[in-house]
């Protein structure tokens, strides 16, 4: 265990920060400090920490004094020395005899270093400053005297960067460097000790983090530390709820087709709401999935229907159709141009958003008649490359972004997103009965339009439409009977009968093929891999359905 010997000139904040959260299993054999009523004496006395007090007497050298520190550290086993506001530059008596020794300042170091980090920073006008730990060097001559140049320069061990807001002042500034940096960098720092993970070289003024510990990056693309940084591209009305503030952030180096980026055509109507954002952004990504026209209806981020056809007129019609009484405020998404034909039925029924890359000046005029019909255009630039006019244009589908990432209380997920695409070649037949071309054109379609389905997700399929879509369930022969339910109940001049079947995990019992025989289903593709995998298939054969395996599974929780 890494024990460390902390050294403060007043509060100690970064010490006690560190007390606290004992980064890497790391604990303080002891807090010195060279003022007698320094602040962190009492809060480390709170907390248990052994305290030494080495004031600096008037005739003492800063070797001398130096000297008088060790001695006082000499009772105390530790291998880390850990200075925060320990206002008292060390020379080579001090360093060479104490093991790596770590200081803390308040700006992006080689960047401001000196008393007024912050002041320096304002005036320079910078938009991001930060803090940075370091390992500490010998800044003083032969005499013992400062050499201002070699202050704070010690190998930089790890910076966090802060932003410098408008209207900020050496308080606000200082409060955010402080907390918000100091707070993250400075446990990083230790962890690295603690983990065994800093390799230190003086002499080459270097340090390495060792890449086999967690902390360091790795070869897959995610990094050790994720920064990203995005600009308040709006302040929205509220948040997914009226009492919940929200506002929408940008990434400008984003090249795909996106919701944030898009242009709201009838400028005059309601701006976007939170939810309109993120079920429009659902609905763009699910239909970035077809080449053919495509469309969708999403309501809470989950498709009420789905369809691909010839026409983009025929593919709204199918997905409509799939559960009109759903999709009722619905948010439309199209993969073509929307043509006046289009246009005019999804002003049909109340819709509150509709997102396609382009519009014909017919349709946007039809589309323009209803007030609170947000419409946005995803731009030229992102139409499918078969229709765009422009020079090689950046197709619809063409996902850039490679993560995704999820908020959680203290910390983040991320991951990649589910780019998986299947075609009829990846499917795995498993039961007697061979799937139908038909069936398998079915299966891919309904695969695709399932991974945005919320699990446990099952969908019906009848050719290249939806008739059924089970969302969210938390159990999956539930979400085959909602399918099911909702096929029966509320598709329009369709149903299960004959359908497709698709599951976006493995049945773990007959029981959901059983349920989807008795709605109709003919056919089923499933990821397969259940222990009951060989129980499904009896099952499935023993109602002549046809059932594929894609070896993958598509969940999506959130
Ligand atoms: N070059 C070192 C340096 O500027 N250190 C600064 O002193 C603070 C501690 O003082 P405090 O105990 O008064 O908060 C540290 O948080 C750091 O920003």
């Amino acid at each position: 265990m890494t024990r460390i010997a902390g050294m403060a000139g007043n509060r100690g904040r970064n010490l006690l920060n560190i007390a606290d959260r004992k980064p890497g299993g790391a604990e303080f054999a002891v807090i010195l400090t060279n003022t007698e009523d320094a602040p962190v004496l009492e809060a480390a006395a709170e907390r248990g920490i052994p305290t030494e007090v080495v004031p600096l007497a008037e005739d003492m050298s800063r070797r001398e004094h130096e000297e008088a520190v060790l001695e006082a550290l000499s009772e105390y086993e530790f291998d880390l020395v850990c200075l925060d506001g320990y206002m008292r530059i060390l020379s080579d008596t001090f360093l060479d005899e104490a093991p790596t020794t770590l200081n803390v300042h308040p700006a992006l170091l080689p960047s401001f270093p000196g008393m007024d980090a912050w002041g320096d920073a304002l005036e320079a006008g910078v938009s991001v400053t930060g803090c940075t730990v370091h390992v500490v060097t010998d800044a003083t001559d032969e005499d013992g005297a400062v050499v201002e140049d070699e202050v704070d320069m010690g190998p930089i061990v790890t910076q966090e960067p802060i932003p410098v807001y408008e209207g900020d002042d050496e308080d606000t500034l200082k409060e955010r460097v402080l907390y918000e940096g100091e707070f993250r960098a400075y446990p990083r720092a230790v962890k690295w000790v603690a983990e065994d993970a800093l390799e230190i070289d003086l002499e080459a003024g270097e340090v390495t983090v060792d890449a086999d510990t967690p902390t360091a990056p790795d070869a897959e693309g995610l990094p050790a530390r994720r920064l990203t940084a995005s600009d308040r591209a709006d302040t929205l009305r509220y948040g997914e709820n009226p009492h919940q503030d929200a506002a929408v952030y940008a990434d400008y180096t984003c090249d795909e087709a996106s919701v944030v980026h898009a242009d709201q055509l009838n400028e005059g109507a309601k701006a976007l709401s939170y939810n309109n954002y993120n079920d429009a952004d659902g609905a763009l990504n699910l239909i970035k999935e077809f080449d053919e026209p495509a469309a969708a209806v999403i309501k809470h981020t989950n498709p009420a229907g789905c369809a691909t056809a010839d026409s983009l007129a025929e593919a709204y019609e199918k997905a409509l159709s799939t559960d009109p009484m759903s999709a009722f405020g619905g948010i439309v998404a199209l993969n073509r141009e929307c043509d006046a034909a289009t246009a005019e039925q999804i002003i049909d029924s109340f819709k509150e958003v509709v997102v396609a890359p382009g519009y014909t000046d017919d349709a946007l005029e039809v589309l323009c008649e209803k007030e609170n019909l947000r419409v946005l255009d995803v731009g030229r630039e992102a139409r499918s490359a078969s229709d765009a006019s422009g020079d090689e244009p950046r197709a619809l589908g063409e996902q850039t972004e490679r993560f995704t990432e999820k908020d959680l209380v203290g910390g983040r997920l991320v991951q990649e997103r589910d780019l998986q695409s299947i075609s009829v070649d990846d499917l795995e037949v498993v039961t007697e009965r061979e799937p139908t071309e038909e069936e398998l054109e079915s299966m891919v379609f309904a695969w695709q339009t399932l991974k945005h389905v919320k699990s446990n997700g099952i969908l019906f399929a009848d050719g290249t439409e939806t008739v059924g879509v089970g969302m969210g369930q938390v159990s999956r022969v539930d979400a085959v009977r909602l399918a099911a339910m909702k096929a029966d109940e509320h598709a329009e001049g369709k149903d299960a009968e004959g359908a497709v079947m698709a599951s976006d995990a493995f049945f773990p019992f007959p029981d959901g093929i059983e349920e989807a025989a008795k709605a109709g289903i003919e056919a089923v593709v499933q990821p397969g891999g259940s222990v009951n995998d060989e129980d499904v298939i009896e099952a499935a054969d023993e109602h002549d359905m046809a059932m594929a395996f894609t070896g993958q599974r598509s969940f999506k929780h959130d």
